[in-house]
């Protein structure tokens, strides 16, 4: 099958500075692939490649389309909601449920109106005096109501309360779990999202330093507690990251036999936000 978004060696320079290199992406239906970064990591420079809001390098394809070519057929399937808050203040709800239904072919109101009904949201409010929460909430009710096939979001739940995070993901995943869907989601909050993820990007400095399943990337690391008599030969198989405890140290190695490691100390599995902060290290 056709990936719903494919690329090969995606990159993007900014006159002289190279935001983005190397980036391979097969994203098929049913796949949630989360794209990790420190601040300044290449995320939303990927993000708008896939919007085809700016020239790119490399072999890039969205829904078997080329972004910059044809934005307006990729944004009937395709859905992006970011940290900023992009609705029309001044409208009421009910009137941007009305200006959707006009010009988008796919959106179905009956939809939105029972997203909306699990909220406190009231069609006559002004989108303006809706709190931050609740923006995010009409934001993804209105997504989520046009029936996209590939969803992207932008640290979706950045200053979002527990409650409204919790909401936000579980109509999130309501909707993915109709099928045929991929989602795609940039975020700092590695443990927020791990337990959503079928697939991880992690990016550093532009570049591609971990990727693949969350199977396979849990498989190729290894997290060993080493007691202190042992840390010189736990040096000596250069681990990616060493973490001091009291009368041990915590190493993630990358890539190392689980038999050969057991002799340094009692071996576990990293979870990816260990993963995520050691690879940032790795030098
Ligand atoms: N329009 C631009 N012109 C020049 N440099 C840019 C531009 N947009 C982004 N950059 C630079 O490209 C790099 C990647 O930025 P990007 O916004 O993609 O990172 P990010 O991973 O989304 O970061 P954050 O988590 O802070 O949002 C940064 O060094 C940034 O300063």
């Amino acid at each position: 099958m056709e990936p719903l978004v494919k690329s090969r060696s995606l990159g993007k320079s900014y006159g002289h500075f190279r935001a983005l290199r190397g980036v391979d992406i097969d994203l098929q239906p049913g796949q949630v692939l989360g794209l990790l970064g420190h601040n300044g990591a290449g995320k939303s420079t990927l993000i708008k490649s896939l919007l085809g809001a700016h020239s790119y390098d490399g072999e890039l394809s969205v829904l078997g389309m080329e972004p910059q070519k044809n934005r307006v057929a990729i944004v009937q399937q395709l859905a992006y909601i970011s940290d900023v808050a992009v609705l029309p203040e001044w409208m009421t709800v009910k009137q941007i449920i009305n200006y959707i239904a006009g010009v988008h072919a796919r959106f179905q109101q009956e939809k939105v109106n029972g997203y909306l009904a699990e909220t406190d949201i009231q069609l006559k409010t002004k989108i303006g005096r809706l709190s931050k929460g609740m923006k995010v909430q009409l934001h993804l009710a209105l997504v989520l109501a046009t029936d996209v096939k590939v969803l992207v979001l932008d640290e979706p739940t950045l200053g979002l309360d527990l409650m409204f995070r919790t909401k936000f993901y579980q109509q999130l995943l309501d909707w993915f779990n109709q099928g045929d869907k991929a989602l795609i989601i940039a975020s700092h909050e590695v443990n927020e999202i791990a337990s959503l993820l079928t697939d991880v990007l992690i990016l550093r400095k532009g570049a591609p330093v971990v990727s693949g399943s969350i199977d396979s990337v849990i498989e190729r690391y290894n997290k060993v507690a080493v007691p202190e008599v042992k840390m010189k030969q736990a040096y000596s198989a250069r681990p990616l990251q060493v973490l001091e405890a009291v009368n041990h140290s915590t190493c993630i190695f990358d890539n190392m036999k689980e038999d050969k490691l057991a002799s340094l100390g009692e071996v576990t599995k990293p979870t990816l936000a260990e993963i995520f902060v050691a690879v940032q290290q790795e030098s």
